[in-house]
C-alpha cells in the first residue's frame, strides 16, 4: 500500500462546501478544481492527493482501496452499502431528508402494491419491505418528481430539502426514511495501514466541523 493518501471528493453540490472544511484541516488543492478538466489534483501536502468524481462513485473508490478516504452523502452510502468502509465523521453539510412522496391528495391505501420511482433502489426495496408494503421499484436517474405526474409511478423515494421541487410539481412529502448529511468515509485497510496519517486528518476535520457548528449557533 503506497504512503500517499488519496481523498475522493464528490463533485456537484457537496464540493463547494467540502473545500473550506479541507482548508481548515490544512489541505488545499494547488489549483482551482472548478477551472480544470483534471480529475486528480495535488495539494499543498506532498503526500495527499484529491480525486473529484461523481458522488455515486465515491464509495466504490474507497471500498476497493483506490482512494483511502472519501466524502459522500449518507444517501449514497445507504444505497451503496457500508462493507469495507468506516464512517468516522459527519461533516454536517448538504443536510436534507430521504423521503417518500406522492401527488397531493393521492395517498395510496396502506398495504396496496405501489409503483415506486427512485434512483435509490436498494434503499427503497429495504424500506418498503420493512413496512410490509409490496412495491415495484422503478430505477430512474433524475427528475423523479416527473414520474407520478406522468403516471409512471404512484410514489417516489427522493431527497427533500426545502420541499420546493415537490410543491412545484403538485406533490407532497409522505414518510421520512432517513436524515441525510455528508460523511467522511475511510477504507478499513487504510485505516490500519496508514493510521498515523489518517487519524490526525480526521481530528483536524472534526475540529473544522465543530468550529463551523459553533459559529453557526445563534447566541441568545
Ligand atoms: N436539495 C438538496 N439539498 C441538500 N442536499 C442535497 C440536495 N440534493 C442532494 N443533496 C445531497 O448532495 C449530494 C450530492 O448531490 P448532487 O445533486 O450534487 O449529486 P447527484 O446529482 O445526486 O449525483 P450524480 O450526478 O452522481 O447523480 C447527495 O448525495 C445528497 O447527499
Ligand atoms: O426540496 P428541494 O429543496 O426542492 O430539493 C430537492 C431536490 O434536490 C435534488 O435534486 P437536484 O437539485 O440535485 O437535481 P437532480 O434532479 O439533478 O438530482 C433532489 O433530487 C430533489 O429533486
Amino acid at each position: 500500500m503506497s504512503k500517499q493518501l488519496i481523498l475522493a471528493l464528490s463533485k456537484g453540490r457537496i464540493l463547494d462546501e467540502t473545500l473550506p472544511l479541507l482548508a481548515d484541516a490544512g489541505i488545499t488543492p494547488i489549483e482551482d478544481l472548478g477551472k480544470s478538466r483534471k480529475l486528480l489534483f495535488d495539494t499543498n501536502l506532498p503526500d495527499v492527493k484529491l480525486v473529484v468524481i461523481r458522488a455515486t462513485d465515491v464509495p466504490t473508490y474507497v471500498q476497493l482501496g483506490a482512494a483511502d478516504m472519501g466524502v459522500a452523502g449518507k444517501d449514497v452510502l445507504l444505497e451503496h452499502g457500508a462493507e469495507g468502509l468506516y464512517e468516522p465523521l459527519d461533516l454536517n453539510i448538504a443536510q436534507c431528508k430521504l423521503m417518500t412522496a406522492g401527488m397531493v391528495g393521492a395517498a395510496p391505501a396502506a398495504h396496496a402494491r405501489r409503483r415506486v420511482a427512485t434512483k435509490f433502489v436498494n434503499v427503497a426495496r429495504r424500506y418498503y419491505a420493512e413496512q410490509g408494503i409490496q412495491a415495484e421499484v422503478i430505477k430512474l436517474y433524475g427528475a423523479m418528481e416527473l414520474a407520478p405526474l406522468m403516471n409512471l409511478a404512484d410514489e417516489i423515494v427522493d431527497i427533500v430539502d426545502t420541499g420546493n421541487t415537490l410543491r412545484a410539481n403538485g406533490m407532497e412529502p409522505r414518510e421520512l426514511i432517513d436524515m441525510i448529511s455528508t460523511r467522511l468515509v475511510v477504507n478499513k485497510a487504510a485505516m490500519t495501514m496508514k493510521h498515523d496519517r489518517i487519524k490526525p486528518l480526521i481530528e483536524r476535520l472534526s475540529e473544522a466541523v465543530a468550529k463551523r457548528r459553533a459559529s453557526a449557533t445563534p447566541v441568545n
